[in-house]
């Protein structure tokens, strides 16, 4: 059977295995000569991106190990690896230690595949997150673990397939992007750890924007979005305005609230940076009383996140009274002023009458 297992116990360990081991002996088109000889797998390598890193990885002269789940696809991309001067072969069961009988070692780990997800709002089924979570994340994990005594051994590398969407957070791709963003937290970390431990193991998180790969891969039409008009206690308090969400917001992100979290407490003096301005010793500034005013935006954020029944936030009773705190902080701390305008890190931008 081609079906088998990475010694792992995540769903999408279980990978169909081609691979071609034989190194291309003719000229590398490209004159890249980093990768001849090496020992390379790409996981998801049956179609799209990791099918076409696979050709270029021939091309290149490296010996190529694919996988992914359906056999007919894999034969398909190994007869293609064939004609680009490699010689296909078959291993199977895709563990470590066939890997190393096989090849003696390994050079690279491409991860790269990824499991089917939706397009549109948050359904609410956990149970998909959590299936796409074993794809997307734990498998890579897995994958790493079992790998990495050969890549320690070979000085290798770890290539993590990611997306912008493991960068900032879009509407429409939730569960994806949640898997995608634990790749970042975990290579991220485990890159720390192996510079600390002088690892000579490299590890490339990609972050690739939207690829048409051909097959189905435009970008479904935008789920209707019903655009309600801000709650108006929201408005009339200060508050900042909930964002109108459009097809054009996809590309300009209004501030989300943890910005405006982060700006409040900020300009409340608790924010550390703030704070050891505020309380400096500057001659004609009153001290500010760095207790009262971090538990005020303490109070404050706690409160932006309270939730109504309905769904909506609370305005909280006393926001105009920490507002009138936010003006006494004005008059006195002039470079603790907030523009009423704004510009989020990712350059859309938004307005915010109130306490940010
Ligand atoms: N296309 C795009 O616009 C973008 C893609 N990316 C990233 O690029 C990478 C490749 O994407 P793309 O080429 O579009 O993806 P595809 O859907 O075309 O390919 C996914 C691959 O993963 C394999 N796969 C799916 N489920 C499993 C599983 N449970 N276990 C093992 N293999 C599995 C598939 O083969 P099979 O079904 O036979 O198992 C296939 O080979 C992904 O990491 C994706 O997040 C990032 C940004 C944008
Ligand atoms: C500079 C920016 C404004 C660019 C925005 C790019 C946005 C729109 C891009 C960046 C990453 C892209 C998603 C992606 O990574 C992978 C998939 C999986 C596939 O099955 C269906 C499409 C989907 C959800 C892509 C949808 C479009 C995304 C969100």
């Amino acid at each position: 059977s081609f079906s088998m297992g990475w010694e792992s116990p995540a769903a999408a360990g279980c990978f169909a295995l081609a691979g071609s081991f034989t190194c291309r002996l003719t000229a590398d088109p490209e004159g890249h000569t980093m990768l001849r000889g090496k020992r390379v797998i790409v996981t998801g390598a049956s179609t799209g991106i990791g099918e076409q890193m696979a050709y270029h990885l021939a091309r290149m002269g490296a010996h190529i190990l694919v996988t992914a789940r359906t056999e007919a696809k894999l034969q398909n991309v190994n007869g293609n690896l064939g004609n680009l001067g490699t010689s296909p072969a078959l291993v199977s069961p895709a563990q470590p230690r066939r890997v190393r009988q096989h090849c003696g070692g390994l050079d690279m780990l491409i991860l790269n595949h990824v499991g089917a997800s939706y397009f549109g709002f948050f359904d609410g089924d956990v149970e998909h997150v959590r299936k796409l979570l074993e794809i997307n994340f734990l498998s890579y994990v897995a994958m790493t673990t079992s790998a990495l005594p050969m890549l320690k051994e070979s000085e290798g590398s770890i290539v993590v397939v990611s997306s912008m969407a493991g960068k900032v957070g879009f509407p429409f791709t939730v569960p994806y992007s949640a898997t995608k963003f634990a790749l970042d937290g975990f290579f991220s970390s485990l890159r720390q750890e192996f510079a600390i431990q002088s690892i000579n193991v490299s590890i490339t998180l990609c972050i690739l924007g939207f690829i048409d790969t051909g097959k189905s891969r435009v970008v479904p039409p935008l789920p209707s979005i019903p655009t309600p008009a801000p709650p108006p206690a929201l408005g009339e308090r200060g508050m900042c305005t909930p964002p109108t969400m459009s097809r054009w917001t996809l590309l300009s992100q209004p501030p989300n609230h943890a910005h405006t979290a982060l700006r409040s407490w900020k300009l409340l003096g608790a924010f550390p940076s703030a704070l050891s301005k505020s309380t400096a010793d500057t001659p004609g500034r009153p001290r500010v009383q760095r207790d009262s005013l971090k538990s005020k935006a303490t109070r404050f954020i706690r409160l932006m996140f309270a939730k109504s029944p309905a769904g909506q936030r609370k305005v909280p009773a006393d926001t105009s009274k920490l507002v009138g705190d936010k003006n006494q902080l004005r008059s006195s701390q002039p470079h603790l002023q907030a523009p009423a305008t704004f510009s989020s890190p990712r350059g859309s931008s938004g307005s915010c009458l109130d306490p940010c």
